[in-house]
């Protein structure tokens, strides 16, 4: 069992980025070893012995948990609580903020994120607030941000500003304003290069505009639902483009981003004003999340993004936006679950022109839980974790009477969470952007979500399919293997066998999402590209060559250089007489789904903000 526990810390570790996990998250899963030594592997054991299903075993590990988590003081081992407005700590982070603004230091970026963390923590109307607003206006000024920086000053003014520093600075910016208005009006303009958008390369679907009609979702033992092509399909198809259900920031981006469209907007958020942890581009964003999710999990997401993996976090945001989809009523979501035919769901035949909001829950709330192969103590674990949130929405939400006056509806909220954080767990995607980093730009991703349609491709280590984020959000789904009419589409979850090694691979597939991997890059050892690039063949040096081009096309971000070389990627991969996985035509793979990230997902703005700050 030790072992097990081992691989799924290195498993969490190695494919969720180690510096996401925060401390208290660590704790946690201490906290849960120790439960598990303690008392859950016999019941675990005797539940086996009983020959009970998945379901019956929940049934039966709940209450234990949900006993030991009270007896064991867990809440205050993990130290949670109440998000309060905290004037003193606002303080603090503003003056951090301002060491960072400092001549010598000229870290905008970090400080921009400082201020912005000290105003979500600041109180309504306070001095702090002003202040921190006053302090971003001058960012704003030295960035030459003019609009963003009147802005703030407004924003200032509007929180009780009462020195003087900000007329001049409102002088200074409107002259500013001013004068590179007439500049613009005199220089010629210039049109930007402005790159389409992906659209489907067929007719989509006449029930489903999100997807190409040639593509259709079966059935089998082997892979439960998957999706076949009826056509041959060429590399660069688009084939689906989809919508997400839910997102969810990571949380290095929340005082970067809008919590609700997700808008890189630092210099212009705005403070939820019942939580420390939410920020907004806009107040019509502010009041669409509060309408859409946000009642259900101000008061719970500091807690959630400082102690508990992305998961929960997802997990408590698809409970609430179900919740809101009923008119903020458990008990009519309940009774629609109740007379749910799951089996009848089905989002590839389903008429999304006349779906309502309810009809798009169904096909979430029917993604695979995988309960049924999950390990024991994998379920106890989720148990453990929904346990946790539970008590939290009932402790902190209006949820709370609601669960208290009707058993029934308290039950069947703690069954959701489970169920969801199963869902989540085997079926969340990341959105993706260009970030720069200091002098280059890299894939990063910036939230995690899910898509009910896209939630149907399985995985494969050589993909034929890949997932670009498009700027709003929505996921377009690439080819970028040729394929064969009345084949399977594989997307990659997160492991490529480019990237990573099989057994790497085949331990975080096992354990996220509980299939032994069978691919033909499991089965023929395919090599990663590192392995490629230290073979010193003559066709490989040329190769290494070609790669080198390429990446220094790709690396210049610019679009028509980029376009350029993805067409001529996009030729070569669909005419080569080469076989994958011959090294060139892995290289020019990996080239060609760069070319699509530098062209398709948004870039951010950090390359323009890097020239006001030290580098
Ligand atoms: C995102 S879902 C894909 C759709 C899923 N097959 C279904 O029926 O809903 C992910 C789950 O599909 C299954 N799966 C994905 N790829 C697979 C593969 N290559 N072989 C077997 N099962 C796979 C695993 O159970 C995995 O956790």
């Amino acid at each position: 069992m030790e072992e097990a526990i081992a691989a799924f810390h290195e498993g969490m570790d190695t494919f969720y980025e180690p510096q996401s996990v925060t401390c208290t998250a660590k704790n946690k899963r201490v906290l849960f070893a120790k439960m598990y030594d303690t008392f859950l592997k016999p019941s675990i054991l005797q539940a086996k012995l009983n020959n009970l299903s998945a379901k019956e075993t929940i049934e039966f590990l709940v209450p234990k948990i949900l006993d030991w988590i009270r007896n064991n003081s867990v809440r205050e081992q993990l130290n949670l609580r109440n998000d309060l407005k905290d004037n003193t700590k606002a303080a603090q982070l503003r003056s951090e903020g301002n060491k960072m603004f400092h001549p010598n230091v000229k870290r905008y970026i970090e400080a921009i994120k400082l201020y912005n963390e000290s105003i979500a923590f600041s109180e309504k109307g306070s001095t702090e607030r002003a202040l921190a607003y006053a302090n971003r206006s001058n960012i704003c000024l030295k960035m030459q941000r003019f609009e963003e920086c009147l802005k703030n000053i407004r924003l200032a003014r509007e929180s009780n500003y009462s020195g003087e520093k900000l007329n001049q600075r409102e002088k200074e910016v409107k002259n500013a304003l001013a004068k590179a208005r007439n500049k613009n009006a005199s220089s010629s303009k210039i049109s930007p290069d402005v790159v389409e958008e992906p659209e489907l390369s067929y007719p989509a679907k006449e029930n489903a505009p999100q997807v190409a009609n040639c593509l259709e979702l079966r059935k089998n033992e082997e892979y439960g639902r998957h999706v076949v092509t009826t056509r041959k399909l060429k590399v660069g198809d688009v084939v689906m483009i989809e919508r997400p259900f839910v997102t969810v920031l990571k949380d290095s981006f929340r005082y970067v981003r809008c919590d609700f469209c997700h808008g890189e907007r630092p210099f212009t958020l705005i403070p939820c004003e019942g939580c420390t942890a939410a920020m907004y581009c806009s107040e019509e964003c502010l009041s669409k999340a509060y309408n859409n999710y946000h009642r259900y999990d101000c008061g719970i997401l500091r807690d959630l993004y400082e102690d508990f993996e992305e998961v929960s976090l997802i997990d408590i945001r698809m409970i609430a936006i179900a919740i809101t989809t009923f008119d903020n009523n458990p008990e009519a979501l309940k009774d629609h679950l109740d007379a749910l035919d799951e089996s009848n769901v089905n989002g590839f035949t389903m008429d999304w022109n006349k779906a309502t909001q309810q009809d798009i829950f169904n096909t979430v709330h029917v993604l695979t839980t995988n309960q049924e192969r999950r390990h024991s103590m994998f379920v106890a674990m989720f148990i453990f974790n929904a346990t946790i949130l539970h008590t939290l929405i009932l402790e902190r939400t209006e949820l709370g009477p609601v669960c208290e006056a009707n058993p029934a509806t308290n039950k069947f909220l703690l069954d959701l969470i489970l169920r969801y954080m199963q869902i989540v767990n085997c079926n969340r995607k990341l959105l993706s952007f260009n970030a720069y980093k200091v002098n280059e730009y890299v894939a990063e991703s910036f939230a995690v979500g899910c898509y009910p349609l896209i939630s149907m491709l399985n995985h494969s280590c050589a993909p034929n399919v890949k997932r670009i984020t498009l700027p709003d959000g929505r996921c377009a789904v690439f080819v970028i293997r040729p394929v064969l009419e009345g084949s399977q589409l594989f997307d990659s979850y997160e492991a490529g066998h480019t990237l990573h090694e099989r057994e790497m691979r085949q331990s975080m597939l096992s354990f996220t999402y509980s299939f032994r991997c069978t691919c033909e890059a499991c089965t023929f050892n395919y090599p990663t590209l590192k392995v490629l690039l230290e073979g010193s063949d003559v066709i490989n040096s040329e190769n290494k060559t070609k790669h080198l081009y390429y990446n220094r096309m790709l690396s210049s971000h610019e679009d028509k250089k980029v376009r350029k070389i993805m067409a001529e990627l996009r030729s070569f991969l669909n005419e080569t007489p080469k076989l994958y996985p011959e090294s060139e035509v892995c290289f020019r793979q990996v080239e060609f789904v760069r070319s699509l990230q530098v062209l398709y997902n948004q870039t951010s703005e950090n390359a323009e903000y890097w020239k006001h700050c030290k580098p």
